[in-house]
């Protein structure tokens, strides 16, 4: 199995995303296509059944008085998803290890499972505090995103990508998690990483944002 997934960011009006899926036609596909968006346009958007959706964001606490903050609990039902540690949410947003480690248990708990993003400065630190949370690595995804490939174009070679991945999987004891890249990736570049040993898949964020290019990258296993 393999995943797609588009990650829109802090992009759309309720409108315009309707407009995206009304355009957006994928390949058939047996593959996990995933779209990430904003909270605005969850429950007001009804994805064609071989779509999921996820969240961007979770907030680390579970329910009660935590103004501006949206709960794994609240989320239960609307996605599938949710994206966890993005360096964007890390540095705009004070998301730390530690916060990390309590949003994928809480999501766990509500059936949501998290996408958790990794890059180099943090990646033996985060997996450390999701062990001593978790105790076990499981029904999660993890995505190595490297920040000098983030919206820049300059994608991360697959071969190093593909190291990274592996040493992921051997860090979080867990051969069978799925590990995505992301960071620059089109519909040119996309197959050098499904290619990839311990590379099961994508994340995309600028190319995303156009439902026909995001659908030419969506190359069926
Ligand atoms: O941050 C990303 C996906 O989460 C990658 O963004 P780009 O595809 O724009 O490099």
């Amino acid at each position: 199995m393999q995943y797609f997934i588009a990650n829109w960011k802090q992009n759309f009006s309720l409108k315009e995303a309707q407009e995206w899926f009304s355009r957006f036609a994928p390949p058939s596909t047996k593959d996990q296509i995933i779209v990430a968006t904003s909270h605005i346009h969850l429950g007001s958007i009804t994805p064609s059944p071989q779509l999921s959706l996820a969240a961007q964001f979770v907030s680390p606490y579970d329910n009660g008085a935590h103004t501006g903050q949206i709960g794994a609990q609240q989320l239960r039902g609307l996605v599938d998803y949710c994206l966890v540690g993005h360096s964007e949410t890390r540095k705009d947003l004070q998301e730390t290890d530690q916060l990390v480690a309590q949003k994928v248990r809480l999501l766990q708990k509500a059936n949501i499972t998290p996408i958790v993003c990794l890059d180099l400065p943090y990646l033996e630190s985060q997996i450390r505090v999701l062990l001593l949370e978790l105790l076990e690595i499981k029904n999660l995804i993890f995505a190595y995103e490297p920040l000098s490939a983030i919206g820049t174009g300059q994608s991360e070679s697959p071969q190093r990508a593909n190291e990274i991945a592996f040493k992921i999987t051997t860090l979080a004891h867990n051969r069978s998690l799925p590990i995505l890249y992301g960071g620059s990736v089109d519909p040119f570049n996309v197959t050098d990483y499904l290619s990839q040993e311990y590379i099961s898949g994508v994340l995309v964020g600028s190319a995303s944002l156009d439902p026909e290019e995001f659908a030419k990258i969506i190359k069926p296993s």
